[in-house]
Formats: structure tokens, C-alpha cells, sequence
């Protein structure tokens, strides 16, 4: 195993940059995300959020901060989407990755979430659960989940909201769990008011490396009046 305390310590009251560019984008190659990742680090994120194995084992070798890989899917017959198979625990583990997240959530899924926590530790990886609500985090918690996300919180059902959970992320350290805020966290302002609501960890994607989507944004706003 992995020195969880240690990987828990560098994350513990810092930021975690997801470098996930835009799906088939110009940013979205090994290349590219291992630059930006390595951006990130150099302005203060003390660990990186990578999807695949060819970017995660590109990436890994210029980085000292702790990872967190995940394979994401599209399956017709699931809507989880986060590391839903045991297969990849193995490949993402062998392409350095020191965490390893699944989607924590209760819905009809390929791989049980006891057994994704049991073959990431395995690995030798920590086990970090993207969890939608209260009742996955406890569960993913008592089965020995290292980290409790909310990143699949608004992401379940229905119409996005248009702000982080903070009352979930509050709910979750209130247990003791080790959380990581993620969703939405949008601003600065949003990262502080994350652990002031008791996170460990905050996790910030889209406004950081989402490039298009953010342009769109700014682009947009030169035509309303
Ligand atoms: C719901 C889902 O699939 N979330 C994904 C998880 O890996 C990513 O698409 C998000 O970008 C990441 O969680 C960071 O969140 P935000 O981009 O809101 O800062």
C-alpha cells in the first residue's frame, strides 16, 4: 500500500486540479495534459485529476504531487461512469496512479463497490468514492473508501444545479470522513467556503482546464447588451 497518511498529509487543506480538457478537443492528448498538469503544480495545486491510462502514465512521470486516475465509459446498460470495471483498477494502478476514484454511487453497475475498494487497495492505491448523497458516502465509508467525494452530486437525475453542495460536503465531514469537495466549485471564493464547510480537499476542473467551455462563457458575453 502506498503511504496513505502521507498522501493524505500533501492533499490535506489543498487544491486538486482535474485536468480533463474538453472530450476530442485540441487539449485533449497526453501531451497536453501533461503540460497543463504540470501548470497546475507549478501554480500551487498540490495533486492532478487525470482520465485514461495514456495520459495518466504520461503525465505521472513529470509529477510529484499525488494522482488521482480514473477511466471513464459511456455504457448503455449503466449510467456509471467513473472506473465501473475491475480491469482498469489494475491498469491505472501500473501507470502511477497513487488514488484511485469510482463512482460511489447505488445504481445499476457492472462491478459491486465493495469489490472496486477491494481490488484499488490491492493495487496498493488509495480509494477515493465519487459519491451523488449522504447514503453512498456512508456506504462507500463503512466498506473502506479513503476519500469521500461529492463529485456526482446534481449528477444523477435532473437538472444540474448551478452550485456546489456545500450541505453535503458539511454532512460528510461532520462524519469524519477525509473530503474532497468537487463539482462546481467555481471561484476562489467557492474553495474557501468548501473548507470552511469542513472539506479536506478541493477539487477544481472545468474553470481551470476546460478551455473551450470557459471561452464560450466569455465569448457569449460580448452579446447580451
Ligand atoms: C460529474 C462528472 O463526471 N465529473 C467529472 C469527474 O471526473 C469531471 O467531469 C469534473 O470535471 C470534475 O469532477 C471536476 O468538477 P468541475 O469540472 O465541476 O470543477
Amino acid at each position: 500500500m502506498k503511504n496513505k497518511q502521507q498522501i493524505l498529509k500533501a492533499l490535506n487543506g489543498n487544491l486538486v486540479v482535474s485536468v480533463q480538457p474538453v472530450d476530442n478537443g485540441v487539449l485533449d492528448n497526453p501531451l497536453c495534459v501533461s503540460l497543463l498538469s504540470q501548470a497546475a503544480v507549478n501554480g500551487g495545486a498540490a495533486g492532478i485529476r487525470i482520465e485514461g491510462v495514456d495520459k495518466l502514465l504520461h503525465s505521472r512521470r513529470h509529477l510529484k504531487v499525488p494522482v488521482i486516475g480514473i477511466i471513464k465509459y459511456d455504457l448503455d446498460d449503466s449510467p456509471v461512469r467513473i472506473t465501473p470495471f475491475l480491469h482498469d483498477v489494475e491498469r491505472l494502478a501500473q501507470a502511477g496512479a497513487d488514488i484511485i476514484a469510482f463512482d460511489g454511487t447505488d445504481r445499476i453497475r457492472p462491478v459491486s463497490r465493495e469489490d472496486l475498494i477491494a481490488a484499488i487497495h490491492a493495487q496498493g492505491c488509495l480509494a477515493m468514492a465519487d459519491c451523488s448523497n449522504q447514503a453512498d458516502g456512508d456506504f462507500c465509508a463503512e466498506h473502506g473508501a479513503d476519500i469521500i467525494g461529492t463529485t456526482l452530486s446534481g449528477y444523477t437525475g435532473g437538472p444540474v444545479p448551478e452550485l456546489p453542495d456545500f450541505d453535503l460536503i458539511k454532512y460528510f465531514a461532520q462524519k469524519g470522513y477525509f473530503v474532497m469537495a468537487e463539482g462546481r466549485l467555481n471561484t476562489p471564493e467557492d474553495v474557501s467556503k468548501a473548507i470552511a464547510c469542513g472539506a479536506n480537499c478541493v477539487t477544481v476542473g472545468t474553470v481551470l482546464t476546460r478551455l473551450e467551455v470557459m471561452t464560450d462563457k466569455f465569448a457569449q458575453a460580448t452579446k447580451t447588451k
